[in-house]
């Protein structure tokens, strides 16, 4: 026992800082400091068991993706009498749209709290439920109202695994294949998208889009992938941190047995150790005025815990840690606005004006089958979206900002153009090089900017930052169609071109790269004001 509880040591005492962040810190850029013989950086055995244990966990992306992808093939087959509507004008198309993005935001700041207290697992599962039941919903609707409160429902959904999905994954994959796991997510989320749009196109008759109900099918099939995260349950198992988290050993190694199904017994129960010890450091860190461990007579023996036996002896974990609540530190504040005021313009550039109303877009343009570019716009944002992942950590993310921006202000200009002279292959062009280079740098980079954040600030942060893309998405879906009657799709380009050129002057003046750098580095960065220059200075 004693030889267990010395593995526990303050983190003090053995400076492991460092440690801390490269285990639980970093997120999305890939830094371990794990030793040699640590079966994460063995070679991952991708067994089919693995297999459908990443693919279902993927789900809820794929699940992000296709919910606010398919309203675009949607809005253009609904027919108003099927909702006992006479016509279905502007504002109802753009609450349809964007009250998806309300939910979002209420999940958002529901997915963390749940996920802490009912685990990751089955904070997933309660989302693929209301993912499937509100498919049905939406599917089934015969009422504007019914329809509306699906898509406020199957919001709610996808804000949660917008938010718990990358932390899910962040704790079961093994480091030396986290990046590649993590950008399976970023992927399902365009791939979902996409998918979208091309079962719109098989289903949807261009020439008569409300002759077959095909918006009721198209709403229905999200309930399939969701059915098969529901059927492959068990395969997938808990987050071995959490269930630490919570004192739960035994349920933690069986976990870890099926994340590491090739490792012995003694090697699970090595890397529980450190698992443990960095969880014990990670509490440390959420409030540094508390002790790690709580005195002797305090103690909760997790031998004692309702899990029964321990397979490590006694571990003690201070409860009280990081409940307490206190005020956030300028730099930390300055880390979450620079986060946000990068969310907010991933959103204010318009990129999901084309991804929710590309169709009715096109179709007024004058396309005769409007679904074809749309599904040229999805099929770019998704294949773009994988050459990112391959640029984003040699490139780095500042850089890969700079380089991408100003052509979505080059595309953007085009498309206006294109519009104005109602030229439609100079519009599909520009349209293509806008969604091009968004999907390489703005579609994905804004998602890591809780790597600012010191660890007790980031969950709490994380949702600030989703909340505020669901925000602004909920904005820009609620108003588009309006404000391209008011002033003409080409002046709204025009609008986004000039958000895009704000945008990059915000990225060139305050967007900091970090990749490499440590927790007290990246402190440091946002010390006084934004340092965006620190990495060059010290590493280049
Ligand atoms: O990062 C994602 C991605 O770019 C999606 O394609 C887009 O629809 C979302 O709004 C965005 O947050």
């Amino acid at each position: 026992m004693a030889d267990d509880t010395s593995s526990l040591s303050s983190p003090q005492q053995d400076g492991a800082v460092e440690d801390v962040y490269s285990d639980l810190y970093s997120t999305f850029s890939q830094i371990t400091t794990t030793t040699a013989n640590d079966i994460e950086q063995r070679p991952y055995p991708v067994t089919w068991r693995i297999s459908v244990m990443f693919l279902s966990s993927t789900i809820g992306g794929l699940l992000f993706g296709y919910d606010t992808g398919v309203i675009s093939g949607a809005l253009i087959a609904i027919n108003p009498k099927d909702l006992g509507l006479h016509v279905l004008d502007n504002w109802q198309k753009e609450l349809i749209t964007s009250i998806t993005c309300a939910g979002s935001f209420i999940g958002s700041i529901l997915a963390f709290p749940l996920a802490d207290k009912c685990g990751r697992k089955n904070t997933l599962t309660v989302c693929c439920v209301i993912f499937a039941a509100s498919s049905m919903l939406m599917a089934v609707s015969f009422t504007f109202h019914m329809l509306v409160t699906g898509r406020l429902v199957v919001g709610i959904a996808v804000g949660i695994a917008a938010q718990c999905i990358p932390i899910y994954l962040t704790e079961i994959s093994p480091a030396k294949i986290r990046g590649t796991v993590l950008a399976l997510n970023s992927i399902s989320i365009t791939g979902g998208q996409f998918i979208a749009y091309v079962i719109a196109f098989f289903l949807i008759d261009s020439e008569h889009p409300h002759s077959n109900s095909a918006w009721r099918y198209l709403l229905a099939l999200g309930c399939v992938p969701a059915i098969f995260f529901l059927l492959t349950l068990d395969f997938i198992p808990e987050s071995p941190r959490w269930l630490l988290s919570k004192s739960r050993l035994v349920e933690a190694e069986t976990a870890l047995q099926t994340v590491y199904p090739k490792a012995t017994i003694g090697e699970i129960r090595q890397k529980l150790k450190k698992l443990t010890s960095d969880l014990n450091k990670l509490r440390y860190h959420n409030d540094e005025t508390e002790p790690l461990l709580l005195p002797v007579n305090k103690r909760r023996s997790v031998a004692s815990s309702r899990t029964g036996r321990s397979s490590l002896g006694a571990t003690y974990f201070n409860d009280q840690l990081g409940k307490k609540r206190h005020r956030w530190e300028a730099k930390s504040k300055r880390a979450l606005a620079i986060g946000c005021i990068l969310m907010f313009f991933q959103q204010i550039t318009g990129f999901n004006a084309f991804m929710y109303y590309s169709t009715t877009i096109f179709d007024r343009a004058g396309f005769t089958n409007p679904l074809v570019p749309a599904i040229i716009v999805a099929f770019t944002n998704f294949s773009f979206t994988l050459l990112s992942l391959k640029l984003i950590d040699t490139v780095g993310k500042r850089i890969l900002l700079l380089l991408t921006i100003w052509i979505m202000t080059a595309g953007l200009l085009l498309c206006s153009v294109g519009f104005e002279l109602n030229n439609l292959s100079l519009l599909i062009i520009s349209v293509i090089v806008y969604v091009g280079a968004y999907a390489v740098g703005m579609g994905v980079v804004p998602w890591s900017s809780v790597e600012f954040l010191p660890l007790n600030r980031r969950a709490v942060g994380g949702s600030i930052i989703s909340c505020t893309n669901w925000f602004t998405n909920a904005l820009l879906s609620m108003s588009y169609l309006t404000v391209m009657d008011a002033i003409g799709n080409e002046n709204t380009m025009l609008i986004f071109a000039f958000f895009t050129i704000l945008n990059w002057l915000f990225v060139y003046i305050w967007y900091p790269e970090v990749k490499g750098l440590s927790l007290e580095e990246i402190s440091r960065v946002f010390e006084n004001g934004v340092d965006v220059h620190f990495i060059y200075r010290n590493y280049h």
